[in-house]
């Protein structure tokens, strides 16, 4: 496992931020954590990039334990806090080339880092601009860079499409998708559960410092709404499509939405499958077929539903 957690707690005097976190993430795993604010997310990443000591129990990243060898953790890392800040009289290149100094690249290899870098975030036009003078969406791509200075095998993300407008967050998880293809392994945290579904492998959903649910999106999905919600939309048809969905031993609460139907699926990923090409087989047109949007919003509140009531 890269990253491990180990019955790990953090105590702030007598609140309990943390408590007994257990977590695995294997080799170029994405892992989406996801909680509202205040559950605890933050507190994790600190403590698995050095910056605060735990309590209780122990972390692990590549094999380091996180309180022992503290050096070694922080060499196989890129921690991106939630906030941080730019200096305002440097260029973007200036930025990266002071960080490359400091995690002690060869000076003579630093100009042709600083320079794939600033592309592989889509920078490269904005090399010699003032950092300040960035949109968010370019300060936080910057940001990116500056944790892949010393090529990391693990990044550690905090929240970082908070803040961004829709163009920047798509801009954001076409990065880290690259990167997922580059085999790092990453974990990353949001609020909101949509914004993660696509990009991970697997999710934790942290609410009051305790991790309520852990998975596959797919099975942190059926196992708290007993199933998917799923949506249906057709060009033709629609009567067909209406009478099938109706006779389907795994379908209810159906009910007409956007150009087509809404509806609870209760069965397996090949009984989903098998509904599709019957529906198919009717000739019914069929555009869109899969989970709705609306589902993970529903999984989420589902999940933390309660939790803030104990
Ligand atoms: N330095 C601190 N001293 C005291 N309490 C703290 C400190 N840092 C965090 N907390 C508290 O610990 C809890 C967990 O905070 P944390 O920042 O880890 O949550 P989070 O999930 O990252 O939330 P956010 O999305 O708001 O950053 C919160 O109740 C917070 O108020």
């Amino acid at each position: 496992m890269v990253i491990e957690t180990v019955h790990l707690g953090k105590r702030y005097g007598t609140l309990q931020a943390l408590s007994d976190l257990n977590l695995s993430i294997a080799p170029g795993k994405v892992f989406g954590f996801i909680g509202p604010n205040g559950a605890g997310k933050s507190t994790t990443m600190l403590i698995l990039s050095t910056l605060l000591e735990q309590s209780e129990g122990e972390a692990y990243v590549c094999g380091y334990n996180v309180r022992k060898d503290p050096a070694s953790v922080r060499q196989s890392i890129g921690y991106m806090p939630d906030f941080f800040g730019v200096y305002d009289n440097l260029t973007a290149v200036e930025y990266l080339e002071f960080y490359a100094g400091a995690y002690k690249i060869p000076a003579g290899k630093r100009r042709a880092l600083v320079a794939d870098l600033l592309e592989l975030v889509n920078l490269a036009h904005k090399a010699d601009a003032f950092v300040d003078s960035l949109s968010r969406g370019m300060q936080q791509r910057l940001g990116l860079a500056r944790c892949l200075v010393h090529d990391p095998a693990v990044l550690i993300l905090d929240e970082p499409a908070s803040g961004l407008d829709p163009r920047a967050r798509i801009e954001l998880r076409e990065i880290i998708k690259q990167l997922r293809e580059m085999g790092k392994t990453i974990l990353i945290s949001s609020h909101i559960l949509p914004e993660l579904a696509e990009l991970c492998d697997e999710i934790g959903v942290i609410e009051r410092g305790k991790l309520i649910a852990c998975g596959s999106v797919h099975e942190v999905s059926s196992k708290e709404t007993g199933g998917s919600v799923m949506q249906l939309r057709a060009l033709r048809n629609l009567d067909k499509a209406a009478l099938l969905l109706e006779s389907s031993p795994h379908v209810n609460q159906l009910e007409e939405y956007m150009g087509g139907f809404r509806f609870h699926f209760q069965g397996s990923e090949q009984e989903k499958a098998d509904l599709l090409q019957e529906l198919i087989d009717e000739r019914v047109a069929v555009v869109y077929y899969g989970d709705t949007k609306k589902n993970l919003e529903d999984v989420f509140m589902a999940i933390t539903e309660g939790v803030g009531m104990e």
